[in-house]
């Protein structure tokens, strides 16, 4: 497969070591200043880049009739864009706020807890993300889906909020500490005990990994498609 990787950093390079592993070829490394590039020459797009740029550079997989994976997080105002582009273009497009298997899983343990929650309202939630010093966004895009996902299955909370806790509100601190690959804790707590689940990153190869089998599954299919449908879980 030949494989364009829009955003050339941590985590193109990553994702460019395990494609290779894997048999594939990097016919297009994109980066800040790379503008005059044809896309059509690749199988599949990887985007992993910044929050300003994503939205273009993932129109313009669309509009080449690429199929794109997208990694980019904190774009998420433009998301009902790309899913309309890429409906209108009958083209291909996975926005994942976190490839990792690890995290997948995480996402369907935090389902089940909000739900089994639901009753028992002697408990608030609490989130905290913890990652590296050069992350642009705040709260990361994983800690954005975990919350919605509590939001959808538990009636005692309709919101979430960045360092700020309220009525009905999820409050999400948002840490920044060297070298940190990604770190996410739920946390229950009540006047007798804690009840906590995280997921730890231990490096950027689970993301990666992930983002590459999304490559592989959605080349030849039309539609917008989600982490759940690729790895078939939950
Ligand atoms: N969904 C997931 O599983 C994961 C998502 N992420 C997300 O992926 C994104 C990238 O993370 P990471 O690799 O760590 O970040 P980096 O900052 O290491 O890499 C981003 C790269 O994008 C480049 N870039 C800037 N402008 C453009 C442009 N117009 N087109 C293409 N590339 C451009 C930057 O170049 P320059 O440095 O020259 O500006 C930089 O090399 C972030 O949003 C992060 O949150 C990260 C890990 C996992
Ligand atoms: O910026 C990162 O590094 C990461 N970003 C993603 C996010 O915002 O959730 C995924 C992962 O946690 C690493």
């Amino acid at each position: 497969m030949k494989i364009a990787l829009l955003g050339y950093g941590k985590m193109g390079k990553t994702i460019e070591q395990i494609a290779l592993k894997r048999g594939h070829d990097i016919v297009l490394k994109i980066d800040k200043g790379d503008t005059n590039y044809d896309i059509t020459q690749a199988d599949v797009a990887i985007d992993f880049s910044i929050p300003n740029v994503a939205f273009n550079n993932i129109s313009n997989c669309l509009n080449n009739g690429v199929p794109v994976i997208s990694g980019t997080t904190g774009w998420l105002d433009d998301f009902d864009n790309a899913v309309n582009l890429c409906n209108e273009k009958k083209g291909a497009f996975i926005y994942a706020s976190n490839y990792s298997l690890g995290v997948n899983i995480f996402f369907e343990l935090n389902k089940t807890l909000a739900k089994m929650m639901t009753n028992l309202k002697q408990y608030n939630v609490s989130m905290e993300e913890i990652h590296h010093t050069q992350k642009l966004d705040a709260p990361s895009g994983t800690a954005i889906s975990l919350a919605n996902d509590i939001i959808s299955n538990n009636a005692n909370y309709n919101d979430w909020k960045l360092e700020e806790a309220g009525e009905n509100i999820i409050p999400i601190a948002a840490k920044r500490i060297e070298d940190v690959p990604g770190t996410h804790t739920i946390t229950y707590e009540s006047e007798v005990d804690t009840i906590t689940i995280d997921h730890v990153a231990h490096n950027r190869q689970g993301f990666a990994l992930g983002a590459v089998i999304a490559a592989e599954w959605i080349v030849g299919k039309t539609g917008v498609f989600t982490m759940k449908d690729v790895l078939n879980i939950g």
